[in-house]
């Protein structure tokens, strides 16, 4: 061992002396050559080779390196002694990381590999377009040059795969919002993330068990189908545009995709949103096996419709939605993005998002950056949406989200009362499905009233029963009255005049059709699948 030691430090001297002498004699170009030379040398004599997995890629976020680093805090044969524990804000679970300059050995398929965790200090900033981190991370891969195919092969997809499956199953999933406008954190996110904890999932969601299962159905499609797109050579992408009032579920619906996938949400926030280009970036930064979400889509943007030149179409109109509307969505007229701008931006202190942005957004070539990704609009009001945006290919599947049905209704009773349908009376559940669908409750409405009587399940069926007949009766006197206002109007209607009231009456039904029987615009309701979960 000493003599080890002695060989060592006698090594050591001899290169000292000759660096010393390196630095008297020669200018500094030979010795840049010359230390060059050897570098090449030692790694061409090593058995080793090295790979470099840094945090930040460029612009972008490696989203390798963070893979490797859930991979490894898996792992458990630490060779270092020190730990970097993390427990995020309300999150459930620790994780634990290499700390600067660590290493841990894995293996696969009988390979042995280090893995060392690099941080270093970054030199002071000369002129960057972001700011960047103060240190600069990285792992280093380390393996023997005789096993490099391997690795290249199928390790680091396996590393990849495997860090999928764990925050899939293990970490919690992340709510992102970009609520704080167009700034960047300090790692260049757009996005700021909490643990996502919504425990709504499809057997508490109340609606049709059948449309439910299909809609199920449709995500396990998508989610398994990467074969399939890769075939056809579509974007491995899949929309829904989520419609009804207020109260029907169609938030939860969005949890309980993200629970039953196991997918990331981000929540995009298009008033917080300036420009076009500012939102192709906030769809640079999402991941990959994400929802990306736009709740009341008719709310938060302004929009046009392209068949009424110039005329001004949504805007303040559903309730419970989002109220103002910032931003604006100028008519998609095929202009290219931003053409439709300048008026928007006149209005709306500098807002310049236009539709074509927005639909570039979802289904231009920006849209297929990343992988496996899910877009979910909502609104209250499908007719004021720009038929653009409902054409096939954009939102796949339309589903109408309705009033309480009875096979919601009793979803609801077991959801908060425990009670299955073989709990409750024949008669009993004969007068729910009497007036369940003609007192047009929602789901919500429903839920409050028993959540209102829980600890006393029978006066909560008692009281369930009596709010609905009392809803149902009111309904079927309003209608009662507008059907003898319509009579009598029409009978006022002078002979001649017949022809335009007719007009009249027709362009009114079609509006309401829309939504009742969740069709779209005239040319497109063949295009997506539509889903109304309203029993007849
Ligand atoms: N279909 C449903 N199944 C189960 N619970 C529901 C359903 N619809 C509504 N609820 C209950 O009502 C509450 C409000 O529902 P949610 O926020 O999902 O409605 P929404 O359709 O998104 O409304 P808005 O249009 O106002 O955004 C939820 O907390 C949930 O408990
Ligand atoms: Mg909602």
């Amino acid at each position: 061992m000493i003599q080890y030691w002695t060989t060592l430090a006698s090594v050591m001297g001899v290169w000292a002396f000759f660096q010393s002498l390196m630095h008297t004699v020669f200018p500094p170009e030979i010795r840049f050559l010359f230390l060059k030379i050897v570098h090449r040398l030692f790694n061409w004599c090593s058995v080793y080779c090295y790979y470099d997995i840094t945090e930040i890629d460029g612009v972008n976020t490696n989203e390798l390196y963070n893979a490797v680093q859930l991979y490894l805090s898996s792992s458990a044969s630490i060779i270092g002694n020190r730990l970097s524990l993390t427990r995020g804000l309300n999150s459930s679970s620790i994780t634990f990381g290499l700390s600067n300059n660590d290493r841990l050995v894995d293996s696969f398929n009988g390979v042995i590999v280090i893995w060392e965790h690099v941080v270093t200090q970054r030199q002071s900033q000369t002129f960057s377009w972001r700011p960047l981190p103060e240190d600069k991370r990285a792992f280093t891969l380390r393996v023997k040059k005789k096993d490099k195919a391997v690795i290249l092969g199928s390790y680091l997809d396996f590393v990849m795969e495997k860090a999928n499956e764990l925050r899939r199953k293990n970490q919690d999933r992340l709510l992102y919002t970009n609520s704080r406008g167009g700034s960047l954190d300090s790692r260049g996110h757009p996005w700021e993330s909490v643990p996502f904890k919504h425990p709504s999932t499809f057997e508490t969601l109340a609606m049709d068990p059948e449309k439910k299962r299909e809609i199920m159905n449709d995500l396990l499609d998508f989610a398994n189908g990467e074969g399939f797109y890769q075939r056809t050579g579509r974007a491995w992408k899949r929309g829904y545009l989520l419609y009804g009032p207020p109260g029907t579920g169609k938030s939860s619906m969005i949890a309980a995709m993200a629970n039953f996938l196991g997918y990331d949400i981000y929540d995009l926030e298009l008033t917080e949103v300036h420009t076009n280009s500012e939102l192709r970036k906030l769809l640079m930064k999402t991941s990959s096996k994400s929802i990306i979400v736009i709740e009341d889509i008719d709310c938060s943007i302004n929009l046009t419709n392209r068949k009424k030149s110039g005329g001004s179409g949504g805007g303040g109109g559903g309730g419970g939605g989002r109220s103002s509307s910032n931003a604006v969505v100028s008519s998609y007229d095929g202009s290219p993005p931003g053409a439709g701008a300048v008026n928007g931006g006149g209005e709306d202190g500098g807002n310049t998002i236009t539709l074509s942005g927005l639909l570039n957004f979802t289904d231009g070539l920006w849209s297929c950056c990343g992988s496996e990704r899910i877009f979910v609009f909502t609104t209250n009001h499908i007719e004021k949406l720009d038929p653009a945006l409902l054409r096939s290919g954009r939102m796949d599947m339309h589903v109408f989200m309705s009033y309480c049905s009875f096979p919601s209704l009793k979803i609801l009773l077991k959801n908060y009362l425990g009670y299955d349908e073989s709990d409750l009376e024949n008669k009993m559940l004969e007068q729910f499905e009497e007036v369940v669908e003609k007192a047009e409750m929602t789901p919500a409405d429903v839920s409050e009233v028993l959540i209102k009587n829980r600890r006393d399940k029978e006066k909560a069926l008692r009281e369930l029963l009596e709010t609905l007949k009392m809803k149902a009766e009111k309904l079927k006197c309003m209608k009662k009255d507008e059907d003898e206002e319509q009579e009598k109007r029409a009978l006022e209607i002078p002979k001649g005049a017949k022809v335009d009231g007719d007009d009249v009456q027709k362009g009114g039904n079609e509006e309401e059709n829309l939504v009742e029987d969740g069709s779209v615009d005239g040319d497109d309701d063949n295009a997506a699948t539509t889903i109304t979960s309203k029993l007849n």
